[in-house]
């Protein structure tokens, strides 16, 4: 994700911004990318404040290398915190569901971090692993019980999936409020859409924006070169550019 951001970061801006700490520090307060709609979060739940103004950051114009790690940490403390304040007001924590199709040792590398992730925050996680040579029926029953199950809010096919799978038919299947991955088509769609607002967004360029957020630069009006076109990471991260 650094290296997205980095590249991201060099072709949106030939010169970026140095920080003092005070600066990332209050900039690092809080998620600084656009809101996502909150889902079944009672009223009383107000889980971030307000975005801080940038204005204030973008005088001084020198190359920076983002901190991918520091800001990580920083967002992951805040969420741990914000867990544990839902679990106190409601007594419930989020809670994700994920389905791993077949034994590449990529996706497994990529899951068990998301699962760790979970353990670390406070979140419920749930790991739905099936066979290689498993039928889309298969996948559509474990997916239909997710999208049923009240205790889990995010449900995510790790990709890709095995050749034989229609991947479109399986993410459809993932029901909207609960599409964390951003890959249902109508969050997709109104991620393109001027004024609409997806419920999730694919979340490494929905990273690399909140990278570039945080390091002060003004997105607004500048050019950016997206190198691919993937359904998650190229083709969204063209379209939150273009916000
Ligand atoms: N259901 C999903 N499947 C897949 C996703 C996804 O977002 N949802 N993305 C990839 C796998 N993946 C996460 O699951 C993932 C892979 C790589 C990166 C990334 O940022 N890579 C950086 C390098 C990061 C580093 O090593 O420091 C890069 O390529 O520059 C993010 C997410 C496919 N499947």
């Amino acid at each position: 994700m650094l290296l997205v951001a980095r590249k991201a970061l060099a072709a949106v801006h030939s010169k970026a911004i140095r920080l003092t700490t005070r600066e990332v520090h209050y900039l690092s307060s809080i998620l600084v990318s656009p809101p996502l709609v909150s889902l079944d979060l009672p009223e009383n739940w107000i889980p971030y404040s307000d975005p801080p103004p940038l204005a204030a950051f973008e005088t001084e114009q020198k190359t920076v290398v983002i901190d991918g790690k520091v800001i990580a940490e920083e967002i992951r403390t805040k969420i741990i915190s914000e867990v544990g304040k839902m679990k106190k007001a409601v007594g419930k924590v989020p809670g994700l569901a994920v389905v791993l199709v077949g034994q590449q040792r990529d996706s497994q590398t990529y899951v068990r971090n998301k699962i760790k992730a979970c353990e670390e925050a406070g979140i419920k996680s749930v790991l739905a692993e099936l066979p290689e040579d498993c039928s889309e029926g298969h996948i559509i029953s474990v997916l239909k019980e997710f999208n049923e199950d009240t205790s889990i809010h995010g449900v995510l096919v790790q990709l890709p999936l095995p050749q034989h799978l229609d991947e479109s038919k399986i993410l459809n299947m993932v029901r909207l409020e609960k599409d964390v991955d951003g890959f249902h088509p109508l969050n997709m769609g109104n991620l393109a859409m001027r004024g609409r607002e997806p419920l999730f967004v694919s979340c490494t360029p929905k990273g690399c924006v909140e990278l570039l957020i945080r390091a002060g630069v003004e997105i607004a009006g500048k050019n950016a070169v997206v190198i691919g076109r993937s359904n998650i990471v190229g083709l969204p991260m063209s379209l939150l550019l273009q916000a």
